[in-house]
C-alpha cells in the first residue's frame, strides 16, 4: 500500500505521520523543528551520517547559530522531534522522508565549477532504497539540477525491491539564513512539484497537508516536478541578478556622482520592480546563490543554450567584479599600500545573524589583502576561528598565509593598533561600538590636532580621504562607498572649517616673517644700508599682505561654513547647491587660493536665494594679492620705521634706487608673490 494511502494514525496511535529528515544541516534542523512544533501528532527525526553534528543537536550546543532555533528546538525536543545517527531504521519507520543533504559545485570532473554536486543526494537515495521494507514518499528539499527526481527514482528501481514504492516529490526551500525560523513560520509560498499519476498527487496531497498545519492553502503551490526544480534555481538567480545589477550600477554611481541608495530608492518603489535585493554590497556570498546560479549556467550549456548560459554567467562575474573593485579601494585608500598594515576585519560571516561562511565575500577581500602583505586581524561575533580557517582555504589562501592571519577575540583587540577597519558583515553590535574609543586606540597619521579630536562618530559618516579609517559597511552602502560618493555639504564643512583653520595658521606666520622684517629693516637704516632697506621693506609689506589674504579668506570660509551650517540645520538647502558642493571638494583640497576664493563665489551666490546671505570681506583676496608692492608703499614704511627709531635718511633713500633693479642675489631669486604663497600652501598640505 502506498504511504499516502494508509491511514494518517500511526500502528501505537501515537502519530498521525513519521518523517525522517536526511541532513541536519541549516534547511534540515530548523524546517524539521518548524514542522515538528506545528504538527504535534507527526513525528518527526532527522538523521545525518555526522554524529558530531547530531551530538550537538541533541546537547542543545546546536551547530548552527539562527535566531530563535535553541527555543524552538528546546521546546520540541525528545517530544515529537528527534536527532539520531540510525538512518536505517529511522528510514524504515519513516512515512515520508525529506533529502535535506549539501549539493555544493562540483570541485573535479565534468562539470566542475559548474555542476552541482549530487553525490549525497543519491547515496540518501540508495540508503533509502537498501532500507525501505514499505512504500516512501521522498522529497527532495535539497537544491538540485533539473531531472534528479529521475536519477531518484532510476536508483530506486534498480536496488529495491519491486513490493515498494517510491513516489518522489519536489520541495524547494526558499528560508534564508538569519531568518530561517520566521521564513519558515510565515513563507510567502511553498512549492510542491509532484508527478501527475494518482499516486504522485496523493503523495502531493500529503505533503500539502503537513504544511496546511501552519500554512494558507492558497500559499501552497503545486506545478509538475521539472518546474519545481527548475523554479528554485530561477528564484536565486533573479535574487542574485538583482544584486549584481545594483552593483554595477553602484560602479557606475561612483563615476558619475549620481548616489546608487537614491537610485534603488528611485528605482525600487516602482511597484514592477520592488525595492528588495538592491542593496549594494561587497558582493554576495552564502553557500547558494553563485552555486545555484552556475547549476544553471551548466544547465543552459548542457541544452545547448550558450546565450542564456552567458546572460546568467555575467550575474557570478559581476560579483567577482565587485569584491575584486573593493579589494582595490582599500588598498588604494590607504595610499596604495597595505603592507604590514593591520587592518582589523570587523565580521566575517556572509551576512548578519548567521555563523555561516561560505563564499563569504570576506574570504576574497581578505584573500587579496594578504596578497598585499597586509597584517589581517579579524572578528565576528558568532564565527569560530576552525570555520574561518576552513573558508579561506577553500577559497585558495596558502596554509603559510593563512597562517599570518590573527583571530581577535574582542572588536577592541582586532582594531588596536589598526590603521584600517573593514567592517564587512552588517552585525548590529558593530552599530553600537565605542568608535571614539576605538579610534583612540588606532593608529594614525600626521594629522592636524582639529582631525584627531574629531568625534569618532564623525568618521562613520563622513569619511575623508585624510583619514585612515575606512568603514566598509557590507550591505550598508552609504557608509561602506561614502567618500567615493559626491561630496555631501557635510563634509564640505568639515572641509571649509579645516581650511580656513589652514590659513589662519598660515597668517600667524606671515605676522611673525612681517616683525622679523621690520627688525631687519631698521638694521639696515642703522647701517646706513639704504638697498638692503628697501629690500627688507619689501618683505615686510608682501608678509603683511599675505597676512591680510589669509586672513581674510580664513574669516570668508568661516561666514560660509557658517551660513553652510545653519541652512542644514534648518534643511533649507536646495537642490542646485549640490552643483557647486560637487566641485568644492577637489578644490580644497587643491589649496589654491584663487579656486578657493571663486568656489567661495558661487557658494555665496546661491546663499543669496536663501536670504542668509550676510556682509563679509568683499574681495578680500584680489584686493590684498594683486599687483606688485607700490615703491612709494616701500619708501613710506622706511621713513616710519627710520621715525620710530629716531634715525636719519634724508636723501638716501632715492641714491638706493627702486626695489627689484639692484636687488642683492639672495633678495632677486626670492620668489614673486603668487609663487610665494602657492609654495606655503603646498607646504601647508604636506605638513
Ligand atoms: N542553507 C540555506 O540557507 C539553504 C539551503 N538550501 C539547500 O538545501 C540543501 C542543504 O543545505 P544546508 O542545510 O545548508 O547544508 P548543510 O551542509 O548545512 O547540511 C547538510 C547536512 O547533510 C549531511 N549529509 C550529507 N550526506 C548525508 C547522507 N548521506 N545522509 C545523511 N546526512 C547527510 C551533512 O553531514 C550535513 O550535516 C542544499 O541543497 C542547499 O542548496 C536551500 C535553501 C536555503
Ligand atoms: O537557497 C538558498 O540558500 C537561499 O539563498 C538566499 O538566502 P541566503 O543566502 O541565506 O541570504 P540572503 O539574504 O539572500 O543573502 C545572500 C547574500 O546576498 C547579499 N545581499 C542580499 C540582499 C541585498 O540587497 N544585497 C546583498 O548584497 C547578502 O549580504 C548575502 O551575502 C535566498 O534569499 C533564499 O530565498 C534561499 O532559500
Amino acid at each position: 500500500m502506498m504511504a499516502s494511502q494508509r491511514p494518517l494514525i500511526d500502528m501505537d496511535g501515537a502519530y498521525e505521520l513519521r518523517v525522517c529528515c536526511m541532513g541536519a544541516g541549516y534547511v534540515g534542523g530548523p524546517t524539521m523543528a518548524v514542522i515538528a512544533k506545528f504538527c504535534p501528532r507527526i513525528r518527526v527525526v532527522v538523521v545525518d551520517i555526522s554524529a558530531k553534528q547530531i551530538a550537538r543537536w541533541n546537547r542543545g550546543d546546536l551547530p548552527i547559530y539562527e535566531p530563535k532555533l535553541e527555543e524552538l528546538v528546546a521546546a520540541q525536543r525528545n517530544k515529537n522531534l528527534f536527532f539520531s545517527t540510525e538512518i536505517d531504521r529511522n528510514i524504515k519507520e519513516a512515512d515520508l522522508i525529506f533529502v535535506c543533504v549539501n549539493t555544493p559545485t562540483k570541485a573535479t570532473g565534468f562539470g566542475a565549477g559548474a555542476a552541482a554536486d549530487t553525490k549525497h543526494v543519491e547515496a540518501c537515495a540508495r540508503m533509502i532504497a537498501e532500507s525501505a521494507t514499505s512504500d516512501k514518499i521522498v522529497v527532495e528539499k535539497s537544491t538540485v539540477p533539473v531531472h534528479t527526481a529521475e536519477v531518484l527514482n532510476t536508483v530506486f528501481e534498480a536496488n529495491s525491491s519491486t513490493s515498494v514504492h517510491f513516489e518522489v516529490l519536489s520541495n524547494p526551500e526558499f528560508l534564508s539564513e538569519g531568518t530561517a525560523v520566521s521564513d519558515l513560520m510565515d513563507p510567502s509560498r511553498i512549492l510542491i512539484g509532484g508527478n501527475s499519476t494518482p499516486s504522485g498527487q496523493k503523495a502531493v496531497e500529503t505533503l500539502v497537508s503537513i504544511y496546511e498545519h501552519w500554512v494558507a492553502r492558497d500559499k501552497i503551490i503545486t506545478t509538475n516536478v521539472w518546474s519545481s526544480e527548475l523554479s528554485k534555481l530561477v528564484a536565486n538567480a533573479f535574487l542574485a541578478q538583482r544584486i549584481s545589477s545594483m552593483n554595477s550600477i553602484s560602479a557606475l554611481c561612483e563615476a558619475t556622482g549620481a548616489d546608487v541608495s537614491e537610485v534603488a530608492r528611485a528605482v525600487g518603489t516602482d511597484p514592477r520592480i520592488g525595492d528588495k535585493f538592491l542593496q549594494v554590497s561587497v558582493g554576495f556570498g552564502g553557500s547558494c546563490f553563485q552555486k545555484d546560479i552556475l547549476n544553471l549556467v551548466y544547465l543552459a550549456e548542457s541544452c545547448h543554450l550558450p546565450q542564456v548560459a552567458a546572460y546568467w554567467r555575467s550575474v557570478v562575474d559581476m560579483n567577482e567584479y565587485q569584491k575584486n573593485r573593493f579589494s582595490k579601494l582599500i588598498v588604494s585608500k590607504l595610499f596604495h599600500s597595505v603592507t604590514n598594515k593591520k587592518i582589523a576585519i570587523l565580521g566575517f560571516a556572509y551576512k548578519k545573524d548567521t555563523g555561516d561562511t561560505r563564499e563569504t565575500a570576506a574570504a576574497a577581500i581578505i584573500k587579496a589583502l594578504v596578497a598585499e602583505r597586509a597584517n589581517i586581524h579579524i572578528y565576528d561575533p558568532k564565527v569560530e576561528k576552525e570555520d574561518m580557517i576552513d573558508e579561506l582555504q577553500y577559497q585558495g589562501l596558502a596554509q603559510c598565509d593563512i597562517e599570518t592571519i590573527h583571530v581577535a577575540s574582542s572588536p577592541y583587540e582586532a582594531t588596536n593598533k589598526a590603521h584600517a577597519i573593514a567592517i564587512l558583515t552588517e552585525w548590529t553590535e558593530f552599530t553600537a561600538l565605542p568608535y571614539d574609543r576605538i579610534y583612540q586606540d588606532m593608529l594614525k597619521p600626521a594629522f592636524e590636532n582639529n582631525i584627531n579630536t574629531t568625534p569618532f562618530s564623525f568618521f562613520l559618516t563622513h569619511p575623508t580621504p585624510l583619514s585612515v579609517l575606512i568603514f566598509f559597511f557590507h550591505r550598508h552602502y552609504e557608509i561602506m562607498f561614502d567618500f567615493l560618493k559626491r561630496p555631501t555639504l557635510e563634509d564640505e564643512l568639515f572641509k571649509m572649517k579645516f581650511t580656513a583653520k589652514s590659513l589662519l595658521r598660515n597668517a600667524k606666520k606671515c605676522e611673525k616673517n612681517q616683525v622679523a622684517a621690520k627688525a631687519k629693516l631698521k638694521k639696515a637704516i642703522e647701517q646706513g644700508n639704504m638697498e638692503g632697506a628697501k629690500i627688507y621693506a619689501t618683505n615686510a609689506i608682501r608678509e603683511k599682505n599675505q597676512f591680510l589674504s589669509y586672513l581674510q579668506l580664513s574669516s570668508r570660509i568661516d561666514a560660509v561654513a557658517a551660513r553652510v551650517q545653519t541652512a542644514i540645520s534648518m534643511g533649507k538647502l536646495k537642490q542646485n547647491m549640490s552643483g557647486v558642493v560637487k566641485g568644492m571638494d577637489h578644490v580644497m583640497d587643491s589649496m589654491n587660493v584663487e579656486k578657493i576664493s571663486s568656489t567661495m563665489d558661487q557658494f555665496e551666490k546661491q546663499f543669496e536665494d536663501l536670504d542668509v546671505r550676510s556682509a563679509y570681506m568683499e574681495s578680500a583676496m584680489n584686493s590684498t594679492t594683486a599687483g606688485a608692492t607700490p615703491a612709494d608703499q616701500v619708501d613710506d614704511l622706511i621713513q616710519m620705521v627710520a621715525d620710530q627709531n629716531g634715525l636719519v635718511i634724508a636723501g638716501q633713500l632715492d641714491d638706493a634706487g627702486s626695489v627689484g633693479t639692484e636687488l642683492p642675489l639672495q633678495a632677486s631669486a626670492a620668489p614673486s608673490k603668487t609663487d610665494e604663497l602657492s609654495a606655503r600652501l603646498a607646504a601647508l598640505r604636506k605638513a
